[in-house]
């Protein structure tokens, strides 16, 4: 079985052999230390599997965790605890829990796990995503709800609908490649939305690529047990010459915070010339005395926009191509709504939003049936509490299952299939279940620090989903035997930002006979 967490993988970390042994002492005699001194619990924590002495569960966590975490959710309730070598980790399982302690406990389990190498060292405190809670992470905050609610996010509407046109031409006219195409537009979506761009023409533009860069180094060096400083953090007071993998944190973070201040100088510039197009970094500097934000700050917010959205958009759109090659009746279901709203002249657009529930269903079915990130980003807690006669201690790891949530039998029966007919009434109204934020599920997260970016998101996929199925059927490609070969429903890559289908083929293809117009009508679009 593959281990998530004790691995050490990282050269960087152990130059040597001899450095090896003692680092492994010290390991040990730390484990030993906060064994016999940790402070007596108040409590019992919440039940959960047993585990080894001292390194506790660390060994039974494999690499797809969450499918693990829902089978002990069986076992041990919808709230349980894990024991990660000495360090408290609680799985939250079901919306009444999670409703519970993330959303109206949100004063204190809002913080996250300290990530020394990855949100101390690489990012040097400046990534949103790893700040603990705190001054600088409600500056973070305000300034981005500023620039993403759910008012200012329809300023990107028109890059995109121009982006949905684009995606339309690519999966034309190279349908093959569709899962590049999905990549491509998202990365521009969000792009354009950061900082105003035009669309970029390749999900291999250089900048994409090096932004994808950053946010892997990121994810790679938060993962336990990636960096010994994660779990020595008085190795960060190592002097550079003896501590490689510092000087090697630090190199990046001075190129990555000269490459993102570069970007957001230059949208000032178009701002000062009156030629900058509405975007989430012109709103940071036209409003820069409210948030009270450095320059520096400022530039890493709006940067790291692009890694929490890029990949994680591309993910869902691919999770959309599987359902509708799994599911023929929702996607003709679903061109039958769009043909009656916006008929065979043009493609969709915001304005239709309100006259296609039908799709508004799928983009909430295909974030619950598979979240990119089932597990979401871990909190942490900053004061002691109480839960139902458990006690969760200050510190305490708290990992939200939303894959669970979003699978609960009581609330979505027959969660396995795909079926956007859960969201709706018989008059296609919507119907959203109780601790959901408005959405039906849960993969956006909770609370305090629920995704910025969501209003962004949603729009993105509604007007990529709409446009895809007025020019084009999706449908499974066919075996040698002539017969339809399903892509697995089930099987996924955990790529450490997002996890996502296995790479499956489908077959393109513009629909009907009127569609040969489709090219035509989206390329007008774009001119
Ligand atoms: C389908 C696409 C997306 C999904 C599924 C998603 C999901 C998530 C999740 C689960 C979290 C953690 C929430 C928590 O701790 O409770 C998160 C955080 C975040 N997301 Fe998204 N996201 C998506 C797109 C975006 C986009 C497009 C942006 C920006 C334009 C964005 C910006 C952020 C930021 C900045 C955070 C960190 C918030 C904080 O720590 O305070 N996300 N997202």
């Amino acid at each position: 079985m593959e281990l998530l967490i004790p691995t050490f993988p990282n050269t960087w970390s152990l130059p040597s052999l001899s450095i090896n042994k003692v680092l492994l002492f010290l390991f040990t005699a730390y484990l030993f230390t906060k064994v016999l001194f940790s402070k007596s619990a108040k409590g019992p924590l919440p039940p959960g599997p047993r585990g080894l002495p001292i390194l506790g569960n660390i060994f039974q966590i494999p690499r797809l965790q969450w499918l693990k975490y829902t089978e002990w959710q069986k076992e041990f309730g919808p709230i349980f605890s894990l024991n990660f070598a000495g360090k408290p980790v609680v799985v939250l399982n079901n919306h009444e829990v999670a409703g519970e302690l993330l959303d109206r406990r949100s004063n204190i389990y809002s913080s996250r796990p300290r990530f020394v190498m990855a949100g101390e060292i690489l990012a040097g405190g400046l990534s949103i995503g790893f700040t603990e809670y705190g001054e600088l992470w409600k500056k973070f905050r305000r300034a981005g709800h500023d620039g993403l609610n759910i008012r200012t996010s329809e300023n990107y509407q028109a890059g995109q609908e121009i982006e949905a046109a684009m995606l339309v031409v690519a999966l034309v006219t190279d349908p093959d490649h569709w899962d590049d195409h999905l990549k491509r537009t998202a990365a521009s979506a969000v792009l354009a939305a950061v900082y105003g761009w035009a669309p970029v023409q390749s999900k291999d533009d250089p900048i994409v690529t090096r932004i994808n860069e950053i946010m892997e180094r990121l994810m790679l060096a938060a993962l336990p047990g990636a960096y010994m400083v994660d779990i020595f953090p008085i190795m960060k007071r190592l002097p550079t010459w003896i501590a490689p993998w510092k000087k090697w944190g630090l190199e990046w973070q001075k190129k990555d915070t000269d490459m993102f201040q570069g970007f957001y100088d230059g949208v000032a510039k178009t701002l000062d010339e009156g030629d900058a197009k509405p975007s989430f970094s012109s709103s940071l500097i036209e409003r820069k005395e409210k948030h009270g934000l450095s320059n520096v700050e400022a530039a890493w917010l709006a940067g790291n926009m692009f890694g929490a959205g890029a990949e994680t958009s591309a993910g869902t759109l691919a999770v959309f191509l599987l359902a509708m090659t799994l599911y023929p009746d929702v996607m003709r279901k679903a061109q039958r709504e769009i043909d009656a709203a916006v008929g065979r002249g043009r493609l969709p657009t915001f304005a239709d939003s309100p006259n296609l529930p039908y799709v508004w269903a799928i983009v909430r079915e295909v974030l619950r049936w598979r979240p990119v990130g089932p597990l979401g980003l871990p909190r942490c807690t900053t004061e002691d509490d109480w839960y139902k006669g458990y006690f969760i201690p200050k510190g305490t790891v708290i990992i939200a299952n939303m894959w669970a949530m979003n699978r609960d039998p009581t609330v979505y029966p027959d969660y396995e299939e795909f079926r956007p007919e859960r969201f709706l009434d018989g008059e296609g109204n919507s119907v959203l279940p109780q601790n959901t934020h408005g959405q039906g599920h849960v993969s956006y997260g909770f609370g305090r620090r629920i995704c910025l970016g969501m209003h962004v998101a949603n729009n993105a996929l509604f007007i990529d989903i709409a446009s895809v199925l007025w020019a084009v059927n999706i449908e499974p490609e066919l075996g040698p035997d002539g017969k339809p070969a399903l892509p697995s429903r089930t099987d996924c890559i955990d790529e450490g930002l997002v996890v996502r289908p296995v790479p499956f083929k489908c077959r393109i293809s513009p629909r009907s006979t009127d569609t040969a117009n489709v090219l035509q009508i989206a390329k007008e679009k774009l001119s």
